[in-house]
């Protein structure tokens, strides 16, 4: 059993920390996972909504929840107009007929209670039950309709959604990306802001459904006798009082425990996910996560109970004062019989609707409740999608050549945007690129090398134009890409990233993945593309060979080793024909020595297309020995540059790392 867990943080974990250490082993254990859960119920960014309806005012809420409604509507208004009317002319009939129900019950006791023989008056009241029935039935079909409307609304509302929210994704400027707040902004937005925009719409029509039946039933009072009307709060306050610090409550705990629930969802992934299991296994850290595991789920169960306890509490003082309102109520309802206010058939039907009332403000705190968590989830997606559209790529109504002779970098400079969280560094970001001067020519391979974060591969994206540089200039045959449209740039060359990723479909639209329709696959081309990358033998032993899905999770698909995922990547690239530039970005990290030798002839025969520029990106410097021109990157900066000869005559860095590598082949003396 856990105890002390809090946001506050655990008093005895912090005083083991300050002063001496745990007596024994099991006082250990705990404290160790006292500050567990102290640090897993710590405040996440993808938790910022949940619970906010726990704190904010009545008012607060109160003026919120039209603008959602009015939001809701709008988009609702959109999916389906037909869908939307259902739903609202549904809503608004049920509330009436519910009303018409409690006065034609009222005239039903005032037939049975009133003077004659039984018989006659039930034969009298017939009629009016049979109104009664009709309304239930209409009201019961309205229903009906209301769950209906509602289950054509909300999918169409989320599918929209998600078309705004995916396409705008797919769209944005990669280095937007780079942002770690919108990307985290955009995570929520798919995660939860989806989610609870769908549920929103049930949420709407509850809360419009029981505000429509309260103001029906409080006019049905006030139609039986006037004064009922303030003698109703009585009997409905306590209980809508109880109803919001219950809820509230609840709230509170879902927040607490809500970054638990998280570490114990990621958790069981970890446990039962295929592709860890032997990673575990190897490590022996299966019962290290399986206690942290039962740790964690304890804790979840305690506050389960406790927060049943609370909401037991709350709902009992409520339930106590209720009864003395609704006491009230009746006395006072008592008195107006006996002094002949009020026949007592009206009495009644005024009972009932107190009952009515009652259940419809229960349902109206709730869901009001909800609405207002699921609001803030909608706003948080709909902030995303106006921070997504700011960062679309530029359009300027001119596409960029189908190919160029030459492609010049001048002063190019590039800095890495920052996280907000990262603004009260004082320290600068450092930027990746500075100063960079570079010319690349078609039917050329210019290599790009350098130490560790140098800045080669955020220059491949500049060149790729998935990023665009802060200053500097980069020019295809004199015209500066900035004139072009984004998409034009980047739909004009072909890449080959590092770690590249192969997609859940066949081997065949993996290769070509850049068809956006598979029936115009050109066949022959993926064939020769896959037979450049050495990837034939690969494709052909697969169980269905073209037709193999590359991923281990689908029934009959299969996991590709990090050497065979690097030749289909390879092969991707050279499926594209229609491109002005190449770039390979180490396309031979995880290949065999013979597949590797066998790539780099590969790569230095692209030259014979003659209009393509080949960028190489490599560590391997006996694989750049053939390039026509090499840049050697340092800190951002090209700090040599020329052939493989003049280089290592230059004595600089590229000769060092040359010999370096030379040393580990010819003299291993050297390395000792
Ligand atoms: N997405 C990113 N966000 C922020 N900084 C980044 C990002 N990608 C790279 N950087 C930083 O930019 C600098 C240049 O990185 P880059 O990946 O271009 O180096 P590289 O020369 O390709 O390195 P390597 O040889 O290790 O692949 C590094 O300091 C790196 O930390």
């Amino acid at each position: 059993m856990v105890r002390r867990v809090g946001r506050g943080g655990n008093r005895s974990a912090r005083r083991t920390v300050a002063g001496r250490g745990p007596s024994t082993p099991a006082a250990a254990q705990a404290e160790l996972g006292a500050q567990l859960l102290d640090e897993a119920m710590k405040e996440a960014s993808w938790l910022r909504h949940l619970g906010e309806a726990g704190k904010v005012s009545i008012w607060v809420i109160a003026k919120r929840i039209p603008v959602v409604i009015g939001q809701i509507a709008r988009l609702g208004w959109r999916a389906s107009p037909r869908a939307l009317f259902t739903v609202v002319a549904c809503t608004v009939l049920s509330a009436v007929l519910a009303g018409l129900a409690l006065v034609e019950s009222v005239h039903v006791l005032a037939v049975l209670f009133g003077p004659g023989a039984s018989a006659a008056r039930i034969r009298s009241a017939l009629p009016s039950v049979l109104v009664l029935v009709a309304l239930y039935s209409v009201r019961a079909c309205s229903d009906t309709a209301i769950n209906y409307g509602q289950a054509q609304l909300a999918p169409r509302i989320k599918r929209n959604a998600e078309i705004e929210l995916y396409g705008l994704m797919a769209q944005v400027k990669a280095d937007a990306f780079a942002d770690a707040d919108l990307a985290d902004d955009l995570q929520r937005a798919a995660d939860n802001g989806i989610g609870y925009l769908q549920q929103s719409v049930p949420g709407c029509i509850a809360v419009v459904s029981s505000i429509l039946s309260m103001v029906s039933s409080a006019g049905v009072l006030a139609y039986l006798h006037p004064v009922l009307l303030p003698l109703l709060l009585l009997a409905v306050l306590p209980t809508g009082l109880a109803s919001v610090r219950s809820a509230r409550a609840e709230f509170r705990s879902r927040l607490r425990f809500s970054s638990i629930s998280r570490r114990l969802w990621i958790l069981a992934w970890i446990l039962i996910d295929p592709e860890q299991a032997g990673e575990l296994r190897a490590c022996a850290a299966g019962p290290r996560l399986f206690g942290e595991h039962a740790l964690l789920a304890d804790a979840v169960r305690d506050e389960r109970i406790r927060l049943g306890r609370e909401q037991a509490a709350t709902a009992l003082a409520g339930r106590a004062v209720t009864g003395v309102g609704t006491g009230v109520v009746y006395g006072a309802l008592a008195w107006m019989l006996t002094a002949g206010w009020l026949p007592l058939s009206r009495g009644l039907g005024a009972a009932m609707a107190l009952r009515s009332v009652q259940s419809s403000l229960l349902a109206l705190v709730l869901s009001v409740h909800g609405l207002f968590e699921q609001a803030l989830w909608v706003q948080d997606l709909t902030d995303a999608i106006t921070a997504a559209r700011a960062r679309l790529p530029r359009t300027t109504g001119v596409s960029c050549p189908e190919q160029f002779s030459v492609l010049e970098l001048t002063g190019v400079e590039y800095t890495y945007p920052r996280a907000r969280d990262d603004d009260e560094n004082e320290a600068a970001p450092r930027p990746a690129l500075t100063g960079v001067d570079l010319v690349i020519k078609a039917g050329e391979v210019t290599a790009l090398v350098g130490s560790n974060g140098a800045g080669k591969s955020t220059l491949v994206k500049i060149l790729a134009g998935l990023i665009e540089p802060d200053s500097g200039r980069v020019a295809w045959d004199g015209r500066e890409t900035g004139e072009f449209d984004s998409e034009s740039v980047i739909a004009r060359v072909a890449m080959c990233p590092q770690d590249a990723t192969l997609y859940p479909i066949t081997a065949l639209g993996n290769i070509a993945v850049s068809e956006p329709d598979p029936q115009h696959i050109d066949r022959v081309r993926a064939r020769s593309a896959v037979t450049l990358a050495g990837a034939t033998e690969m494709i052909e032993e697969l169980p269905r060979g073209w037709e193999t899905v590359l991923s281990g999770r689908f029934r009959g698909g299969v996991e590709l080793s990090g050497g065979q995922r690097a030749k289909a990547a390879i092969a991707r690239a050279l499926y594209r024909t229609d491109v002005a530039m190449i770039i390979l970005d180490e396309p031979t990290a995880n290949l065999d020595p013979l597949a590797e030798a066998e790539t780099y002839r590969t790569v230095m025969s692209l030259r014979d297309r003659g209009d393509v520029a080949i960028i190489l990106v490599s560590h391997r410097l006996g694989a750049v020995v053939g390039a026509d021109h090499i840049a050697v990157f340092d800190q951002g900066r090209i700090v040599e540059a020329g052939t493989h000869t003049e280089l290592v005559a230059q004595g600089g860095l590229y000769q060092r790392m040359y010999e370096a590598q030379l040393a580990m082949y010819v003299n291993r003396q050297t390395l000792i």
